[in-house]
């Protein structure tokens, strides 16, 4: 509850304008719920039980009056208030207008024009705004957003246009239909308590007749207001009535297109005839009345006491760009001056508008205009408290306050000499929106404001899509959401683990979620419990690497859009890169599962030389005593068991799950022997089998057979054990070398145990001392190679010498034939 208590002023209508001093007003839930004039502000303070702090006493010249309302103003053309003036309203629309309206399907754009109008139409005391924003949906709802965000009443039109008009700023007739109404269903079902779509045809002479004819359907269809122009300028006229065939007049227009509502507001209705007003008058249509507009592009000056005299509500309209000044009180003051002037030309007994009337015009007139004037406009119970507090004594403007003055001409001077410095607080349904006297520190606030909101670094639609480049943290965007962002892009995104800070922080309303254009190689269960009602995730194009780490993924798989050209694909680890992810996944969690404990298991390739995925089983260093009874199925494996307690290896060849294993590395372990049967033997695929650096003094039976019997010989590695040195297994070493070479891969390193340790398995000398070879065996072998030397020798030098003689005798019985010719001649 807040307590307001001092000078009241408002209308209760056009001829009944209230100064209530002593007025005590009482706001509960951003309603009136208590007014008393002459009241005891202390008593009714008690009796409501409200705190001091919620006591707004006013200052001797200050005074609380209704929040006022622009019935007509351009969004978007608020870049363009101040010029392009000099050509009317057609050459200015081309010109002018529509080039920056196109301008507003960039919504970064869109966000910082209309924050700016939103927040300095507020300052300026513009508590309710019926805007024009452009063709564009996305944007036109963000005007909604911002004005629900910084607090201002709001009426929204996203503008529908689909003819004459230029091809870069034009709707498609066939989707103009289903844009309007998504804006209309999108923004209702924001649920903003003062923020309403509007039906928005932009006028005449850009709609066809059968698009006006659905957006009344609209209309009526979701009960909303109508907004358009009407009447601005002749040549406008004219046209639109040429346009529209079997149409009277431009009312006429509307009228067929079943447009005119109590609903509707038009702007201008400067030409109207007779014959039109009574047509408005029955429809109770209003009129806004544009007058700094109607001047600065020449369009004309509008009889507003005669649309009055007819019956007709008729509110003030900024209609900025074509009136250059956002603010309602210019509005007022050129209203008045229009009046005065086409006094000027009317009989005696013509009352022009007076400070009272626009007072009127610019509160309840405007809401009644609006059609909300059972709610705003003036202070009664039941009411939404949209109010102004005005400080005349402000000195900072033209406004000077002399002694004695009647309140009566204070408000006039406030109305011809104020400005947005004497309006000092704004309230808007309950809730104070300004905040400070100055207008640029103010915009600046409530700027930010509204860009809190949005994080930096973000860009924010308002269907609530956050789009957020190189952050750093997510905690920008946990501290300013509004707990509504639907979807949340996140792109340059290289480690997901920095956003550690926010993982626990639940984004709740995300429903999307795109990762993209990073870089990120897994995602973390943390991070997926953080977006708890995510119904789609993208993440394609980034760097996974297919590990145990990853496997918090499957939580999302459901997710994850299945395209074909969408496939998340593992980029690492090597083996693994190109492969589908969810493939890989599947078999990661099952290798989790049966991967030996005290093992760590992963996958190398999705496929090894035998089709099936490649894992890598590692028990390094495990304290085992044992080999583990069992192994991940249906995969070549390459087992490293080194650096273990083994000491017996038998069960090798006798458990089945051993046979999938290609490489096995039992190096550095306790064994002495391995017990390997025939049979067993073949079962088994090992390529690699190390078992150097053991106990070893004898090569156990059947683990080197013979290649021509077996085809799957695995490289076997022996080197530092403790090998017995006797005649017969260094020459079983020696013919396994010579007949199956390389089989032992480190056979040159093979040492002895026991009293020959050190020497060399590979030397011919071992071989020669252990083994007892007869001299003169030795000799006769000798002296036959030397024999057989020298015969080769002594042939082959014979055979050249035979050869010589043969070319000799030749060269010599030629010589002699060409002798005799010569001769003969
Ligand atoms: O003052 C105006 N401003 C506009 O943007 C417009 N469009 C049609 N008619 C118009 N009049």
């Amino acid at each position: 509850m807040k307590l307001f208590y001092g000078l009241v002023i408002h209308s209760k209508s056009i001829d009944d304008l209230r100064f209530l001093p002593n007025t005590a007003l009482i706001v509960e839930h951003g309603k009136i719920v208590y007014i008393e004039e002459s009241a005891d502000v202390d008593k009714i303070q008690q009796q409501y039980q409200i705190s001091p702090e919620n006591v707004v006493v006013l200052k001797e010249n200050e005074f609380l009056m209704p929040g006022m309302i622009d019935t007509h103003i351009h969004a978007p053309q608020y870049v363009n208030a101040g010029f392009g003036l000099e050509l009317p309203l057609l050459g200015w629309l081309n010109k002018y207008t529509f080039p920056t309206e196109a301008r507003f399907s960039d919504l970064n754009f869109a966000n910082e024009v209309y924050t700016r109008v939103v927040a300095n139409t507020l300052s300026n005391g513009t508590t309710t705004a019926m805007y024009f924003a452009t063709i564009h949906k996305e944007s036109a709802l963000l005007l909604g957003d911002i004005a629900h965000q910084i607090g201002q009443r709001a009426f929204v039109g996203k503008v529908s246009m689909d003819q004459n008009s230029p091809d870069y700023y034009i709707e498609e007739k066939s989707s103009a239909i289903k844009e309007i109404e998504d804006f209309i269903t999108t923004l209702q079902s924001k649920n903003y308590p003062n923020v309403q779509p509007v039906i928005t045809p932009r006028f005449a002479i850009t709609c066809s007749m059968e698009l006006m004819k659905n957006l009344s359907e609209l209309a009526s269809k979701y009960n909303v207001n109508i907004q358009t122009h009407v009447s601005e300028n002749p040549a406008e006229c004219e046209v639109a009535v040429s346009l529209h065939e079997g149409c009277r007049d431009y009312v006429d227009i509307y009228a067929q297109a079943n447009l005119l509502t109590a609903k509707t507001i038009l702007a201008h209705g400067i030409y109207l005839s007779d014959d039109e007003l009574e047509v408005l008058h029955k429809f109770q249509t209003s009129i806004s009345h544009c007058p700094n507009s109607n001047c600065s592009i020449r369009s004309g000056m509008c009889d507003v006491r005669r649309l009055m005299m007819k019956g007709l509500h008729v509110g003030l309209g900024t209609d900025v760009s074509g009136g250059f000044n956002p603010s309602i009180l210019d509005a007022m003051r050129f209203a008045i001056t229009v009046s005065n002037i086409l006094s000027l030309s009317k009989s005696e007994d013509y009352k022009p508008l007076n400070f009272k009337d626009v007072f009127f015009m610019s509160t309840l007139g405007g809401a009644q205009a609006l059609g909300v004037g059972d709610k705003i406009g003036s202070f009664e119970i039941g009411k939404d408290f949209d109010a102004l507090v005005i400080n005349l004594s402000q000195t900072d403007g033209n406004l000077e306050l002399w002694p004695n003055e009647s309140i009566e001409n204070r408000l006039s001077k406030w109305i011809h000499l104020g400005d947005d410095r004497t309006i000092s607080r704004v309230y808007v349904h309950g809730v104070e929106v300004k905040e400070g006297a100055s207008n640029i520190l103010r915009v600046k606030r409530l700027g930010s404001k509204r860009n809190e909101a949005c994080p930096e670094g973000c860009n924010c639609d308002s269907n609530q899509n956050w789009k957020c480049a190189n952050l750093n943290t997510l905690g920008d965007i946990w501290k300013n959401s509004t707990r509504a962002v639907q979807e949340l892009t996140l792109s340059n995104v290289t480690d997901l683990n920095s956003y550690s800070d926010h993982f626990g922080a639940s984004f709740e309303s995300v429903q999307r979620l795109r990762i993209q254009k990073s870089s990120i190689s897994r995602v973390s269960a943390l991070f997926i419990d953080s977006f708890p009602k995510v119904e789609k995730v993208f993440l394609e194009d980034n760097q996974f690497s297919c590990s145990e780490h990853i496997l918090a993924l499957q939580t999302w798989e459901s997710k994850i859009p299945t395209q074909t050209d969408k496939l998340l694909l593992c980029s690492s680890p090597d083996g693994m890169a190109g492969t589908e992810l969810f493939e890989a996944l599947k078999i990661i969690a099952r290798v989790k599962e049966e991967c030996p404990t005290s093992c760590r298991c992963w996958l190398k390739s999705m496929k090894s030389q035998y089709s099936v995925p490649n894992l890598f089983v590692n028990c390094s260093q495990s304290n085992l005593k044992v080999i583990p009874d069992s192994l991940p199925k249906s995969l070549v494996i390459e087992l490293d068991l080194s650096h273990n307690q083994i000491e017996d290896a038998s069960p090798l060849f006798s458990l089945p799950f051993y046979q999938n294993v290609s490489v096995l590395n039992l190096a550095h372990n306790h064994i002495q022997d391995i017990n390997v049967s025939n049979d067993a033997r073949h079962k088994n695929h090992f390529r690699l089998l190390n078992l150097s650096y053991n106990k070893f003094t004898k090569l156990p039976e059947n683990l080197i057979v013979d290649t021509d019997t077996f085809s799957y010989q695995p490289l076997i590695m022996l080197r530092s054990n403790p090998w017995t040195c006797d005649c017969n297994s260094v020459k079983r070493f020696q013919t396994i070398e010579m007949k199956q070479l390389h089989i032992i891969g480190d056979f040159i390193y093979l040492t002895c145990g026991g009293d020959l340790e050190g020497q060399l398995i590979s030397s011919p000398t071992s071989l020669q001392r252990l083994c007892y070879v007869p001299a003169v065996a030795i000799m006769t072998i000798r002296c036959v190679n030397i024999f057989c030397f020298i015969f080769v020798g002594l042939a082959l030098i014979k055979t050249a010498y035979d050869l010589r003689s043969m070319y000799a005798v030749d060269a010599h019985r030629n010589a002699g034939e060409r002798v005799e010719e010569f001769q003969k001649d």
